[in-house]
Parts: C-alpha cells; sequence; structure tokens
C-alpha cells in the first residue's frame, strides 16, 4: 500500500487522515497532539464511503480511496454529520465520482445546500430516516437518527452484518492515529482517557440527554464495532467507553476528587489554593488538581470539572467583578450544562471584595444542581492567621461531603 489505509475488518477500511498542523479544534480548544477525521470505505457488491474529513486533509482521503477502491466506482456516500471537518471534501467525492448516490437525513441535506455543495443537486440523493436500512450485498446498514448528538442533522449508521456503529462524533477523541486504528492497540485509560474526555465534554458536553437518547437506542443492538469520526476505533471492552459517556452525559463525576481553579494576578490566591490543596491531601484526599485559570485553557479546566465530584473556586476581585478568566470558565460550565457538583468558595479583595458573591450568585442562579457550601473563606489581599480557622472548616466540609456523597 502507497497510503497509510487500515483495515477495520476484511471489508471495510479506514481511509481517513490526520491533522498535526491545526492548533485550534473549531479555532478555540488547543490540540497540542493533534486530531483524525475518521472515514471509513466499505468493499461490498456495491461500494459505499462513510464520511468524509476536513478540507485540509482531502488530498490524503482521495489517494485512500483511490488505492482502495482499485478501479472500482464509488456507489454510496453515506453523510452521519455534516460538521464541516467530516463533511469538508464532499463537494471534491462527488466531482470525482459523478455516479455516487448520496445518503443522508433530509436536515443533512439542507445543510449541504446551506454549506455550498453546489454539485449536489445534480446527484442521485436518497434521504434516510429513521430505521431505514440499505444492501450493499453481503452489508445491510441501518440509519439512527441522532439528533444534537452533536448537530440536529446527525444520525449514526448501523451494520447488521458485522454489528458495526458508525458513530459520527459520539466516541470521539482528540489526538492524531499515526498509525494506531483500534483502542485496544493503546493504554487508552493511560494515554488518551484525558483527551478524549476533553473532547466529547467542550463538544458534545451540553447535549448530555441527547447522548443518553442515543445510549438507549445503542443498548438494543448488539454493537461489536463502534468507528467514531475522530480517535480510534473499539473493538474490544466497549464497556469501558460506553460507560464513561453515560456518566458524562449524565453529569455524573468519574471520580471523587476536587477540582481547584484558582485566579490569581501576584499570587496570593494562589497561596491559599495550595494551602488548601496540602491539607485536603493531608486528610487523606487523593485527587485534587489545581490549575491557574490564566495558563490553563478553558477546555481543560472542563474536562476536569466533568471528570470530579468536587470543585474549589479561587478568585480575586478585579474591578469589582470575578476575575475574568474565571468568569469564562463559570460561563463555559453553564453553557455545557454541567450540574451535580459540589463547590466551596475563596474570595480575595483588597477593599471591596465581590467575587465569592458573584460566584455564588453565578452558581445559584445559573447553574443546575450545584451545591455551595457554606464555608467560604475571604482573603483581604493576602492570607493572614485570621484566615487560618476558616480554611479549616472550608477543608473540613468538603471532606465531609466527598465522604459522605
Ligand atoms: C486591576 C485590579 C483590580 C482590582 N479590583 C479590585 C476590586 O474591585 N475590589 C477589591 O477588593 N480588590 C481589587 N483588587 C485587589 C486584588 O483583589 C488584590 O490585590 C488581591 O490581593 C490580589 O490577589 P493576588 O495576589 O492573588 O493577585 C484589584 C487589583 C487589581 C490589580
Amino acid at each position: 500500500m502507497l497510503n497509510a489505509i487500515r483495515k477495520v475488518t476484511d471489508d471495510l477500511y479506514f481511509v481517513g487522515a490526520n491533522d498535526h498542523r491545526l492548533e485550534l479544534f473549531e479555532n478555540i480548544h488547543p490540540i497540542p497532539q493533534g486530531v483524525s477525521y475518521n472515514s471509513y470505505l466499505m468493499m461490498d457488491e456495491k461500494t459505499a464511503l462513510f464520511d468524509t474529513v476536513d478540507w485540509s486533509v482531502t488530498r490524503t482521503l482521495l489517494e485512500n480511496i483511490l488505492e482502495v477502491l482499485d478501479g472500482r466506482d464509488l456507489d454510496y456516500l453515506i453523510i452521519n454529520h455534516m460538521e464541516p471537518d467530516h463533511c469538508g471534501s464532499i463537494e471534491e467525492i462527488l466531482i470525482r465520482y459523478p455516479e455516487v448516490t448520496v445518503v443522508a437525513t433530509e436536515k443533512a441535506f439542507d445543510y449541504m445546500r446551506q454549506l455550498r455543495i453546489r454539485s449536489i443537486d445534480n446527484h442521485k440523493t436518497m434521504i434516510v430516516k429513521e430505521g431505514d436500512s440499505l444492501s450493499l450485498g453481503k452489508h445491510n446498514i441501518v440509519f439512527v437518527e441522532a439528533p444534537m448528538v452533536h448537530w440536529p442533522e446527525a444520525m449514526v449508521s448501523f451494520d447488521t452484518t458485522d454489528g458495526i456503529l458508525f458513530s459520527a462524533d459520539a466516541f470521539g477523541s482528540f489526538i492524531a492515529l499515526d498509525g494506531v486504528l483500534f483502542a485496544d492497540e493503546v493504554d487508552f485509560d493511560r494515554d488518551w482517557i484525558d483527551e478524549a474526555r476533553r473532547y466529547y465534554t467542550n463538544i458534545v458536553g451540553k447535549y448530555g440527554p441527547f447522548v443518553q437518547a442515543l445510549l438507549k437506542k445503542a443498548a438494543t443492538i448488539d454493537i461489536k464495532i463502534i468507528c467514531p469520526l475522530h480517535g480510534p476505533v473499539w473493538r474490544e471492552n466497549l464497556g469501558y467507553i460506553l460507560e464513561k459517556y453515560d456518566k458524562w452525559s449524565k453529569y455524573e463525576p468519574e471520580e471523587k476528587g476536587v477540582l481547584i481553579p484558582y485566579a490569581s494576578m501576584y499570587g496570593n490566591t494562589e497561596q491559599v489554593a495550595q494551602v488548601i490543596a496540602s491539607k485536603l491531601y493531608e486528610k487523606g484526599v487523593r485527587n485534587v488538581a489545581v490549575y491557574d485559570v490564566s495558563n490553563t485553557d478553558t477546555s481543560y479546566l472542563i474536562s476536569e470539572a466533568f471528570r470530579l465530584s468536587h470543585m474549589i473556586l479561587c478568585s480575586v476581585t478585579y474591578n469589582l467583578n470575578i476575575y475574568p478568566k474565571m468568569e469564562y470558565f463559570l460561563r463555559e460550565m453553564k453553557l455545557l450544562n454541567l450540574q451535580n457538583r459540589t463547590v466551596a468558595i475563596v474570595e480575595n479583595g483588597s477593599w471591596a471584595p465581590q467575587s465569592g458573591d458573584l460566584m455564588e450568585k453565578f452558581l445559584d442562579d445559573e447553574m443546575r444542581m450545584v451545591d455551595v457550601l457554606n464555608e467560604r473563606v475571604t482573603l483581604n489581599s493576602a492570607l493572614s492567621e485570621g484566615n487560618l480557622t476558616d480554611i479549616d472548616s472550608l477543608v473540613e466540609a468538603v471532606v465531609d461531603s466527598i465522604n459522605n456523597d
């Protein structure tokens, strides 16, 4: 093979590509380890391509397809999701394979027109809805609607012959594949889970109830392989990733532990965050994650907030407000629907500390099912002897809450 193509099964080929050049996914989330855009080509009596890739790697996709088709024509292009990182090459496929039939939901066809995929109306199309199926010969493909996972038009396709779920954005992950195809070829729980969580929580996190609906449908079919649109394919231990998705989409913490994001200009608030973290370890808590909100991209904080059960928000008062980077994190948590967490507050201010009240009001008024502990610590510029009792009470309250949850 001239190209980096791998076989998922005897009839199914991975023909996607890696991207190490994109700095920000969706122009917002850093991806220091890259990302893959997955596309799969089924070679049966009829040939079918499941989704395409981002425009930037179209050349690789086209060469991969040419090599696998080996002179045959492409019969079907099945579009599960119309986000441009997956639909970016549709037009090129249509130009090169004029006889191809495009298979998608009605909404997906609307988006093709919105996105100015000009030649779609000159092509054979097949609009599918929940339960429709398509025979490729040996393989029978059933279409299952998956609205808001993560766009309204999304569907997943299920090959009933081999039990393969083409799961669109569900079960995806950041990190370029770089030769890997299957999740069982890496130490996923050590090396990939943090980026899988950061991908899910920031990209799909808001749509938990829709993911729950998809998981319920998935429970009724016999899935043997999951082919997502980013990251590795799952063929072993599917329960591992299904369980993670179940937790994340129910907004249940994965682990007991404490996230301590701090906003500090000159280090005094940071010092208190460190003191609190030390005291938590002294009290036997083992899962404490301390982050400076100024030098940690919010996507990482969101991911940690989904992972852990407790949070201690530490912020200076900044022009009578919450420190902007902390405020941004709070707003993102709200937008992504995070809930079911216990939170304690540390505030700092030299003349009119306000960040504590403002953070508490935000948590109470804007977020759902967030329990704010009464034990607050208020610093005036810097830690003083007078704060120590309050710090101990806050730590005690967090430890009690962890132990009694
Ligand atoms: C630009 C700026 C704005 C501030 N605004 C307020 C304020 O509105 N109210 C207040 O009580 N303190 C205010 N402060 C004081 C800080 O909250 C105070 O310096 C705090 O101790 C900083 O803690 P740190 O060492 O963790 O940065 C402000 C400080 C700066 C630099």
